[in-house]
């Protein structure tokens, strides 16, 4: 043992007490060499044994992923190949992220309706009633439309839809909304908004050929920016929650694959989008589920007592400017995951440029229920929402010929209506 050790171990101990420990340390030494090298072996035997369990694990994962999935196999890619059958000259083939959602299934039925081929997949998660969106899985199954059960973080799944389809276009719509929500569950945004856009840009960038791709930003992008009308030309490096965040994130993502990769990239700025099938997460249709059972409802009122406003747009109108998007979108100029030229890299405001405030929204849903609201007024909480929203739209109708046709009056009587005749009168009585 050198002195240098033991001095480590023992400092600056004279005469004969230091040979004797000399002899202990030289005891110790051996002790703790021969119990290092069992150590050692024991080590290595954890680590082999950890290593064995690790694969044994992920054979386990993986073949019951295999034989569990609920994809793969001749049906499902028979459903597939039948559901993106094209039916008019010069159609596309879409694949829709969150087809069972609420903008998903309308873009859905439009499109097959006019004779493109249309896949959908989502993820049928739970942040709403997920009855809603099985309700309309089975209608868009009436039209022939066949939605994948799956996530967009799947990309072994994305994968094998691109195999099987070449699909022209990407609708991706799949995302992690609300506002106020972000507080609550920040992490649900994150692997939706940012983590699975990454996932399929990544299949979308190697497909072969690169479809177009037409996507759902937020006009919450706008954050704090008090310039109304919001011009996309306006900035956006602002945002006041967490989901405008990843909304932003999203638009410099997609910006970055389109200059690497040559993908055509579309980002549509939705407005507080309402109508028909619904999200029931929203102010409109809870104030109207809450409304129809006699419970109150919660106006949140802005700094100095003034009302908050939204630029609320109906469903149908955003539907064509999604149509247009996928129309105008232009191609995608990669393959091989090799950009070969310059692709289109668009953004678009898709608003009604009328705002609304929230007390007026509420005046008009009692009108159209016959009924009064029991209303608790409160001051905003700090909880991600902005004052008001507007959009101004010059730029989608110059290029996608978006032109907003329905004012909330009707849009909601038009909600008002499909919300009784799917939950009936009956859930709409008030309940003690
Ligand atoms: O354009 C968007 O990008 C976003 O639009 C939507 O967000 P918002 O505009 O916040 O809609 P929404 O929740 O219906 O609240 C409407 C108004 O009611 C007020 N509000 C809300 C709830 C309540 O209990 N009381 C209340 O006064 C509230 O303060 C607000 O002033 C989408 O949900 C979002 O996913 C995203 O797409």
């Amino acid at each position: 043992m050198s002195s240098s050790l033991e001095d480590e171990v023992f400092p600056s101990t004279p005469g004969k007490f230091k040979i004797e420990r000399s002899h202990a340390m030289n005891r110790q030494f051996h002790r703790c060499f021969a119990s290092t090298s069992t150590m050692f072996l024991w080590a290595l035997f954890l680590i082999a044994l950890t290593a064995s369990y690790l694969s044994f694990q992920s054979f386990v994962d993986s073949s019951s992923r295999y034989f569990s999935a609920s994809w793969g196999g001749i049906q499902w890619e028979k459903h597939v190949c039948n559901s993106a059958q094209i039916h008019r000259s010069g159609g596309m083939s879409v694949l829709i992220t969150g087809a069972a959602g609420f903008v998903g299934s309308h873009v859905s039925l439009a499109l097959k309706k006019r004779g493109d081929g249309v896949v959908g997949i989502d993820n049928f998660n739970s942040y709403y009633d997920p009855s809603l969106k099985e309700a309309r899985r089975s209608l868009l199954k009436t039209h022939d439309i066949f939605i994948v059960e799956g996530d967009i973080n799947d990309n072994r799944l994305l994968d094998k839809l691109f195999d099987t389809v070449a699909f022209t276009h990407v609708m991706h719509l799949a995302a992690q909304a609300g506002v106020r929500y972000a507080m609550e569950n920040p992490h649900s945004y994150v692997h939706s908004n940012i983590a699975g856009l990454v996932t399929l840009l990544e299949v979308c960038k190697s497909a072969n050929p690169q479809p177009s791709i037409v996507w759902a930003s937020s006009s919450s992008v706008y954050g704090l920016n008090d310039n109304v009308p919001f011009s996309e030309l306006h900035r956006t490096d602002q945002p006041a929650s967490l989901y405008a965040a990843t909304k932003k994130a999203g638009e410099e993502i997609t910006h970055t694959y389109n200059h690497i990769y040559g993908l055509s990239i579309t980002g549509l700025r939705f407005f507080t989008v309402y109508g028909p099938w619904g999200r029931p997460d929203m102010a409109y249709f809870s104030f109207t589920r809450n409304i129809l059972q006699g419970k109150p409802i919660t106006i949140y009122r802005g700094k100095n007592g003034i009302d908050l406003a939204r630029d609320f747009t109906y469903i149908d109108d955003i539907v064509k400017g999604c149509l247009g998007s996928l129309d105008t979108s232009g191609k995608s100029t990669g393959s091989g995951g090799k950009k070969r030229g310059l692709a289109p890299y668009r953004i678009f405001n898709l608003g009604n440029t009328s705002p609304v405030t929230v007390p007026t929204l509420v005046n008009i849903l009692e009108r159209h229920l016959k009924t009064k609201a029991k209303k608790k007024v409160v001051d905003m909480p700090g909880n991600g929402d902005v004052p008001f929203t507007h959009a101004n739209i010059s730029s989608a109708g110059r290029e996608l010929g978006y032109k907003p046709t329905t004012n909330l009056q009707s849009g909601l009587n038009k909600f008002v209506r499909w919300y009784l005749s799917y939950y009936g009168y009956n859930r709409g009585k008030p309940v003690n």
